[in-house]
């Protein structure tokens, strides 16, 4: 199939290295020209435990033009914030399907109003670290879940066979109910890491991260209306899978860098508004965050 990526960070590079291995013909779409050329010149570095493979990905630079190229699956991976940006661009009617692999779910509502064959959304349970500008690590093994939005039903069985067993693309049928599970688990592990700066596992061994966690969470699942004793479970099970790991907004702020904290909280700020519920547990951490992404 012929898949095209736009966005060529952590994920997008690690989509684009297994999908070419994979046989599927590769166009990764990068911000920057220097790291289409950087792309196209040393070619894409994907390196899963301790073997790296150099992979022959071709990239370009994004613009509107690219979008009427002969393409099978257009994957979105940029980060939240970057969102409008690239819907900017995808005005008009296309005759290929879309799919958006991003934590949050504050693209939504956004993303409906999109012309494409049909629109997916889907969730990374892997981890990836783009290592430099045509390097990718593989730095946990999972699986990528989609569904579709709108559309045409037919693409289904086409998204799941750009999967193949060692880098697996599952189905869902309810692709909002996947989102919120994902959401709750980084509403609560994201943040919480972020502002206390520790590792996932200390969620769990720190009596008192634990019970801020649990408070967080609880006004969570209120709002998402997700059964609290199975995700409480599921959070517990991810601080535990990943003790060792520090999160992606853990990692953002120790760079000092835009985190993803408002397709992540404050969606969920937005959605109790609209509920008429308080949630101000979410609220303070919400603000700590904001306040921490400002600090020098
Ligand atoms: N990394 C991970 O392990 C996981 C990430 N996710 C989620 O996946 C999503 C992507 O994350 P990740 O890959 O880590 O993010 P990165 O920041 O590594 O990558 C985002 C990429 O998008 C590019 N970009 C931004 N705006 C544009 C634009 N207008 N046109 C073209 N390219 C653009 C950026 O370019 P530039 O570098 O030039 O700014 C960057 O390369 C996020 O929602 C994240 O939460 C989910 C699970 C795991
Ligand atoms: C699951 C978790 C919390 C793993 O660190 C994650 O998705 C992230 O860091 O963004």
């Amino acid at each position: 199939m012929k898949i095209g990526i736009v966005g060529a960070g952590s994920i997008g590079l690690l989509i684009a290295g297994y999908f070419h291995e994979n046989g599927h013909t590769v166009t990764i779409y990068t911000r920057s020209i220097k790291q289409a050329e950087s792309i196209n010149r040393q070619g894409l570095v994907l390196e899963k435990k301790d073997q790296k493979t150099i992979l022959n990905v071709k990239a370009k630079v994004f613009e509107q033009q690219v979008l009427f190229e002969d393409i099978d699956f257009l994957f979105i991976t940029v980060k939240q914030y970057n969102i409008d940006d690239v819907l900017d661009q995808l005005k008009g009617k296309f005759n290929y399907s879309i799919v958006f692999l991003q934590n949050g779910m504050s693209h939504i509502n956004k993303v409906k109003q999109l012309q494409f064959k049909s629109v997916m959304l889907g969730i990374v349970e892997h981890g990836a670290m783009k290592v430099s500008q045509n390097h990718v690590k593989h730095t946990g093994n999972g699986v990528i879940k989609i569904g579709l939005l709108q559309g045409d039903t037919e693409e289904i069985n086409q998204i799941v066979n750009i999967g193949y067993p060692s880098f697996p693309i599952e189905y869902v049928e309810d692709c909002i109910h996947i989102l919120k599970g994902k959401l709750i688990v980084n509403s609560v592990i994201n943040p919480l890491t972020a502002i206390f700066q520790v590792e996932n596992g200390d969620l769990l061994t720190n009596s008192f991260f634990n019970k801020t966690a649990n408070d967080l969470f609880k006004e969570v699942a209120e709002v998402l209306e997700l059964d609290k004793e199975y995700y409480w479970e599921e959070v517990k099970k991810i601080c535990e899978r990943t003790k060792h790991n520090y999160s992606s907004m853990n990692r953002d702020l120790f760079y000092k860098r835009r985190t993803e904290i408002d397709s992540i909280l404050g969606y969920i700020i937005e959605c109790a508004n609209q509920q008429c519920k308080l949630v101000p547990v979410v609220q303070t951490t919400y603000n700590m965050v904001k306040g921490l992404e400002k600090k020098k």
